[in-house]
């Protein structure tokens, strides 16, 4: 941000009546051919506005700072007279395997609305649209242009939409797809994407940017700034990939491995790669999950980067943590062929092995994304290991995902506070995409963001054919 210059008309004399006070921001450098927020003509204009406000389970915010940390773009967006209409995706609504689309109460945006209605104190209008059986929303109907014309005429403050993964064209790639991106892009004259945390390539983050002229918000200015700290990380560097988006982790993972010095497995993720590994079976463990690992386990073979947390939990239901339901077992005593139940958490002793010790303490920089358990019920390994990562006061650490700032903050909410404010954290929105951006070895490349260079290069309206071709000072 650059300091503020009072105009001579604000001069008295010798009397200074304008001044600013250092925001705290660093200067950050992006891409310059990224168009910015700050470039965009907003005056008078409806802004859609994709943010990642992906923070409601069972219909409660956990943890808002998702959800605070934009803001910044809203506050700018209203200041110079552009009027927002806000989406986010909340949960996974669409299940891959049984092609269904499941419209629940639990994932509507409305716990969002409230706490933006509180904090902001202005007033949101969330449409509703007419919802078919399995297939979710097919169409934006013209309803919504009493909304728009409430929001022109400032009678409303913004509109909020439903969650975007219930439009049945959101992760659609053909006919509902352009049909849904063609009825978003005719609310509103400008795009703006500050969903650092939503990578994929969806209608509402990625084809909507071939229809309306689009802009990085400043949330997602931000984190492509901070990313490269991880791209480029002062070694030793260790990174922590758990939790249960197998689907979408995978694929990173390879590429990861060869930047750093160490990596280690939680949750599902590790209990599929111990499957490759070991060839043994657990429960909830996918076949066609443990043929993909298998890359992993070969190239681990040579070069022996995977540290692997002797002892895990093993539980004979899902249901919760029952005395006499679930135990520890060892990876050390594992023979090929046995079969387990579910495996839900690391045991927190796992963390104090003399090898897991040293790797953790003698790191300069360590990623973490996700949980070791599964949650609420299995918490003990995650808080043994934002304890073990806390004891290095070295290194600079880095923690992305949803889920992962959750359980950061309930489990130590001292430390997660004073992390917010310490210079040797740094807490991403999006724990996914930064393994996107390490996997793709550039910010710059994750598909939502180039979708925002092509648009600017489409619309004329990029930095270097705008305001200024020099790196951004924000
Ligand atoms: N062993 C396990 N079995 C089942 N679920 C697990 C297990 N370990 C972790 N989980 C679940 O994984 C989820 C977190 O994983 P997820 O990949 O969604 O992380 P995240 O922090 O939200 O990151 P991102 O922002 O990239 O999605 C939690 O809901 C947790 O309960
Ligand atoms: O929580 C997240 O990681 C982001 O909101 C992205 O969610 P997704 O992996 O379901 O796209």
């Amino acid at each position: 941000m650059a300091p503020y210059v009072p105009g001579d008309n604000l001069h008295y004399g010798n009397m200074k009546v304008g001044y600013s006070v250092d925001d705290g921001q660093e200067t950050t450098y992006l891409d310059p051919r990224l168009p910015l927020l700050q470039h965009a003509d907003l005056k008078d204009k409806v802004v859609l506005l994709r943010v990642d406000h992906n923070v409601v389970k069972k219909g409660k915010i956990l943890d808002q700072y998702r959800i605070d940390v934009t803001l910044a773009t809203m506050y700018n967006i209203i200041e110079r007279g552009g009027r927002p209409i806000i989406m986010t995706h909340i949960g996974r609504p669409y299940d891959k395997k049984t092609k269904t689309l499941t419209i629940k109460q639990d994932d509507s945006v409305d716990a969002v609305v409230a706490y933006l209605q509180r904090k902001l104190r202005i007033k949101f209008a969330v449409p509703q649209f007419h919802v078919t059986e399995k297939e979710g929303i097919h169409d934006i109907d013209t309803s919504i242009n009493w909304l728009i014309h409430d929001l022109r005429a400032r009678k409303i403050g913004g509109i909020y939409l439903p969650n975007t993964r219930w439009f049945a064209g959101e992760e659609d790639k053909g006919v509902n797809m352009e049909r849904f991106v063609v009825q978003l892009a005719g609310l509103a004259d400008v795009f703006v994407n500050d969903a650092f945390g939503s990578w994929q390539p969806h209608a509402s983050t990625y084809h909507i940017t071939k229809y309306l002229p689009s802009y990085a918000g400043l949330c997602m200015q931000a984190e492509l700034s901070h990313v490269r700290e991880v791209l480029e990380p002062k070694h030793p560097f260790v990174a922590v990939v758990a939790g249960s988006k197998y689907d979408t982790k995978i694929g990173p993972l390879t590429e990861i491995y060869k930047k750093v010095d160490n990596l280690i497995l939680g949750g599902i993720i590790y209990n599929t790669f111990l499957c490759a590994k070991y060839n043994v079976r657990m429960k909830g463990v996918e076949e066609s999950d443990i043929e993909l690992a298998k890359g992993l386990v070969e190239q681990d073979k040579l070069q022996k980067k995977i540290l692997e947390l002797p002892m895990i939990v093993e539980t004979d239901t899902l249901a919760g943590r029952f005395e006499g339901q679930f135990r520890t077992i060892n990876v050390n005593d594992f023979k090929e062929g046995q079969e387990f139940g579910y495996v839900v958490d690391v045991d927190p002793a796992s963390f104090e092995t003399p090898e897991v010790r040293q790797v953790l303490e003698s790191a300069k920089t360590i990623f973490v994304n996700a949980v070791m358990g599964m949650m609420p019920a299995f918490w003990h390994g995650t808080s043994k290991m934002d304890e073990a990562i806390d004891r290095n006061t070295t290194a600079q650490k880095f923690f992305g995902g949803g889920d992962t700032l959750q359980e950061f903050k309930s489990l130590w909410p001292g430390l997660y506070q004073a992390a917010l404010d310490s210079a040797k954290y740094y807490l991403f929105t999006g724990g996914g995409t930064v393994l996107k951006v390490l996997e793709e070895g550039d910010p710059f490349g994750l598909p939502t963001v180039r979708a925002l260079i092509e648009n600017g290069e489409q619309y004329g309206h990029s930095q270097e054919n705008g305001r200024s071709s020099s790196p951004t000072r924000m």
